[in-house]
């Protein structure tokens, strides 16, 4: 793929190749892309990105009072500020519940709670297009094991749902129906974060547009045996599994488990710099940040949380502190209910005789956590 590289000035000249990928109706074009050049990084992670971590770090969530809808960032004044979170993490970590988690937090916030907030989860669009098409029959086929939505050499299939998912989620905040839209699938490539990226460059570089997107990567991992059974005997009742015993949906989450292990890519310091040099490329200046959440916030991510402050900071850092602010004290604020649950299912579930943890144990064991390691650590040293 070629970025375009454009400095401040050329910011409204959008030419064929800064147009929407979505735009132009081309889904797959980034699957074709190799890898990011390593010349792309610069020198942006010692200079500006260590710079806006600083300046991160140094503020305090209440510093600013300004209002996050009047807020006028970058080179553009009267640009409204929107967020975008781009969530990132394999499945059955807890991304969908941490997006309503932090919703609410910032609808408890003073000075966030006038923000609309919107999930649009890819998930369930795949599910809801399944059954428009075809009824329960395709239903049934897209989740049957035989069809294998989740291997990795049928990912373009599952592709069109995101894209649809993220056309959804752009639509609704240029016409104003959402100002934080948390944007929940798996983001499991490289390529497909880079053209999430492209699309938020594409839409701020538009010179019609009033509002200018601030990107957020929200990273979510769990490496917890407890934490992971327990959330894959929860997926196991949702509603890729209405009709099926819990034994087989335990199997099937397992295997589409070890598909996305197979092809899932950590988010590293490292990819960070790249999408914040593009972003500085494209000539824009909303701000672009990434922060961490491990096992419902049980262990810190400080160092890993980190972002580049626009040149207009006020608003978007009320918010970005506010953020910081919950993925610091997520375990305090809503995680800790998450973890009660886990050990009173496993006390109730030794106390009471096993209904469900045999079947999880003898699917989700030690030789199966342990593989699903080794293709994230083969990954990592791929990248
Ligand atoms: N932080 C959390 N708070 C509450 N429940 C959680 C949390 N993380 C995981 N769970 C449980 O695990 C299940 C799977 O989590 P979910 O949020 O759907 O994961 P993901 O969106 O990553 O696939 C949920 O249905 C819920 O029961
Ligand atoms: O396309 P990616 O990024 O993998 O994300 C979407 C997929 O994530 C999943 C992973 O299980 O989400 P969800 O659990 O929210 O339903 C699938 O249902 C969904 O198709």
């Amino acid at each position: 793929m070629e970025s375009t590289s454009t400095s401040a000035s050329s910011l409204f000249s959008l030419d064929q190749a800064t147009c929407s990928a979505l735009f132009q109706n081309r889904p797959h074009y980034y699957y074709e892309n190799g890898e990011i050049e390593e010349e792309e990084m610069g020198d942006y992670l010692s200079n500006s990105l260590l710079q806006g971590m600083d300046e991160l770090q140094r503020t305090s969530s209440s510093s600013s009072s300004q209002s996050a809808l009047t807020f006028e960032c970058g080179m553009q004044r009267h640009k409204k500020p929107k967020y975008v979170f781009v969530l990132v993490g394999l499945p059955a970590v807890g991304k969908s519940s941490m997006s309503s988690h932090l919703m609410e937090y910032l609808s408890r916030e003073q000075s966030t709670r006038d923000l609309r907030c919107q999930v649009y989860n890819a998930g369930k669009v795949r599910r809801s297009m399944s059954f428009q098409n075809l009824g329960l029959l395709s239903m049934r086929l897209a989740n049957d094991s035989s069809e294998d939505l989740f291997s990795p050499k049928n990912h373009d299939k599952k592709e069109l749902y995101a894209r649809i998912t993220l056309e959804k989620l752009l639509k609704d905040l240029d016409s104003d129906i959402c100002d934080v839209a948390i944007f929940d699938a798996t983001n499991s490539r490289v390529n497909r974060r880079r053209f999430v990226f492209e699309e938020i460059c594409s839409y701020n570089q538009m010179r019609n547009k009033k509002f200018c997107i601030t990107p957020v990567v929200l990273q979510i991992s769990c490496n917890d045996h407890d934490f992971i059974k327990f959330n894959v005997h929860n997926k196991a009742f949702n509603a890729d599994y209405y009709d099926k015993p819990y034994e087989y949906a335990v199997r099937d989450f397992a295997k589409r488990l070890r598909n996305y292990h197979l092809q899932f890519t950590p988010f590293t310091r490292r990819e960070f710099a790249q999408l914040a040099s593009l972003v500085q490329r494209r000539g824009l200046d909303y701000g672009v940040f990434c922060f961490n959440i491990m096992n419902a916030g049980t262990v810190p991510t400080r160092d890993d949380n980190f972002g580049v402050l626009p040149v207009q900071k006020e608003q978007v850092q009320t918010v970005i502190n506010l953020v910081a602010q919950f993925v610091e004290h997520y375990t305090k604020l809503f995680g800790h209910t998450y973890v009660d649950s886990v050990s009173d299912f496993f006390s109730k579930e030794a106390r009471d005789g096993s209904q469900y943890l045999s079947a999880i144990n003898s699917v989700i064991n030690e030789e199966f956590l342990d593989e699903l390691q080794g293709s994230l650590d083969s990954n990592l040293q791929g990248n």
